[in-house]
C-alpha cells in the first residue's frame, strides 16, 4: 500500500483539517514527532496505534488542550495550534474525552447546553440546540433527569450531544465506544454515519478494530509518536510496518 498523502486524487471533499510536522515533547519524552495528516470535509478517519503511540496527545495538540512543541494545525486554512480550547471550538472543532464525566448535578439537557453556549449566551436558544441534539442521540425523553443517573452508554451519547451542540465542522472522538454493549456500539456507529451524511467530518480513536475498520474511509496509524501509515482500512491492515507495530496482527473478524 502507499503511504498516501493528503493530495491523493482518490479522496473526495475539500481539505478541512491539516496537521503538519506536529511534535510534542514532555520533558524527557518525545510523545509525537513530525506527524502529518489531513481530514477532508465529509470524511471519517480512524486514528489507530498501540498503547502509548501518541493518539490522545495528537488530539490534545489539535483541540487546544496544549500547544504542540513544533509544527502547525490549521482548520480551513486558519492556524488553530496554540489557540486555547474554547477558540478552537468556536472555529468549528469539537472533541469528546476518553473518560466522560458529565456535570452530575446538572440535568441532561443542561449538560448538552454547555456545548451550545459557545455560540450563544441566550439560554432559550442554547436549550433548543441542546434538545435537538438529545433527540438525535436518542436521549430527549431523559432531558430533565440528573446526568449522574445515566448509564455509561447513555453518558457517552450525552457526551456526543454536548460536542455536536457546538455545531462542529469536525468532531474528534476519543474512545467513545469503550464500555458500550455491542448493541450500543452499533447504535453509535449509526450516529457517526448520520453525522457524516450531514457533512460533519469525524476523526476517531477507537480500540475496537472491527468497528474502526468498518466505519473509517481512511485510517492513520501512529507508532511511538510517528505516523507509520495512512490508507484505506483494507490497505492499512496489510501494511508490514503496521503489522509489526501490532505484534500478532489484527483481529478484525472477532
Ligand atoms: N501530560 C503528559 N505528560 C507526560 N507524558 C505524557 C502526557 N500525556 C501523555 N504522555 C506520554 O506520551 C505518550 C503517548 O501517550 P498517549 O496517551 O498520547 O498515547 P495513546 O496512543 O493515546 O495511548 P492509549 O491507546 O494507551 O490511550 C505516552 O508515553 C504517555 O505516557
Amino acid at each position: 500500500m502507499t503511504n498516501m498523502d493528503h493530495q491523493s486524487p482518490e479522496r473526495d471533499g475539500e481539505t478541512l483539517l491539516t496537521v503538519e510536522g506536529v511534535g510534542k515533547r514532555f520533558s524527557g519524552l518525545q510523545a509525537l514527532q513530525d506527524v502529518d495528516m489531513t481530514v477532508n470535509s465529509g470524511e471519517i478517519i480512524g486514528l489507530i496505534g498501540p498503547n502509548g503511540a501518541g493518539k490522545t496527545t495528537l488530539f490534545n495538540c489539535i483541540s487546544g488542550a496544549f500547544p504542540p512543541t513544533s509544527g502547525t494545525v490549521t482548520l480551513e486554512g486558519n492556524v488553530i495550534s496554540g489557540l486555547p480550547a474554547h477558540k478552537v471550538a468556536r472555529a468549528g472543532l469539537a472533541r469528546t474525552f476518553q473518560i466522560t464525566r458529565p456535570l452530575e448535578e446538572l440535568t441532561v439537557v443542561e449538560n448538552a447546553m454547555v456545548g451550545a453556549h459557545i455560540h450563544t449566551r441566550r439560554r432559550q436558544e442554547a436549550r433548543e440546540i441542546a434538545l435537538e441534539n438529545l433527540e438525535f442521540v436518542g436521549l430527549s425523553d431523559r432531558a430533565e433527569e440528573e446526568a449522574g443517573e445515566l448509564t455509561v452508554g447513555a453518558q457517552k451519547r450525552l457526551e456526543l450531544a454536548r460536542a455536536i451542540s457546538t455545531r462542529p465542522k469536525i468532531l474528534l472522538l476519543d474512545e467513545i465506544m469503550a464500555g458500550l454493549t455491542p448493541q450500543e456500539s452499533n447504535q453509535m456507529l449509526g450516529l457517526f454515519r448520520q453525522l457524516r451524511e450531514r457533512g460533519t467530518s469525524l476523526l476517531i480513536i477507537e480500540h475496537d478494530m472491527k468497528a474502526i475498520m468498518n466505519i473509517s474511509d481512511y485510517v492513520k496509524v501512529l507508532d511511538q509518536g510517528q505516523g507509520i501509515a495512512f490508507g484505506k482500512p483494507n490497505e492499512v491492515v496489510e501494511d508490514d510496518r503496521v503489522i509489526e507495530a501490532y505484534i500478532g496482527g489484527f483481529d478484525v473478524d472477532a
